[in-house]
């Protein structure tokens, strides 16, 4: 049986809350227990890294270099770590799909026009 892309969202939150230390992960058998345990600099390293490396993937890809599977396995790595960080602050994906929700139909050019000025 496959999950639902909600599904595997709200499974993932909840392994991601079960490697906190308050929760008992453990650094030693969990890499998301051992990035809990350094955060948040640890986590920021690594959403660092990894926007770096997609940007990089999808430069190949456009210079003819790269596969679209590079690309898709960057940006896995970029949301899982965005995850990461946001369980260290006990937040999770529904929070940010609830902002892009609230978003919907709203142009960001109006958006932008709309903001007050500096
Ligand atoms: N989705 C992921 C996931 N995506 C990427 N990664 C890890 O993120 C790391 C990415 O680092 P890099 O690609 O930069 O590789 P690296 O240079 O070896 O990494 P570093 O040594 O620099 O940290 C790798 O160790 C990947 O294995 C993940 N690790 C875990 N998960 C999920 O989190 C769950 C819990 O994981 P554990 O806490 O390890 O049990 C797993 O069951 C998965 O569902």
């Amino acid at each position: 049986m496959s999950l639902s892309h909600q599904e595997i969202l709200e499974h993932l939150g909840r392994v991601l809350e079960s490697r906190k230390p308050i929760n008992g992960g453990d650094p030693a058998t969990s890499y998301v227990a051992k990035l809990l345990s350094k955060a948040p600099d640890a986590i920021l390293k690594k959403v660092g890294e990894e926007a770096t490396e997609t940007v990089m993937a999808a430069k190949d890809l456009q210079a003819g270099r790269g596969e679209a599977d590079a690309l898709v396995y960057e940006v896995a790595d970029l949301w899982f770590h965005s995850l990461v960080l946001l369980a260290h602050f006990d937040l999770d994906a529904s929070a940010v799909l609830h902002e892009l929700a609230r978003r919907e139909g709203l142009s960001g050019l109006a958006e932008k026009a709309a903001r007050p000025a500096d």
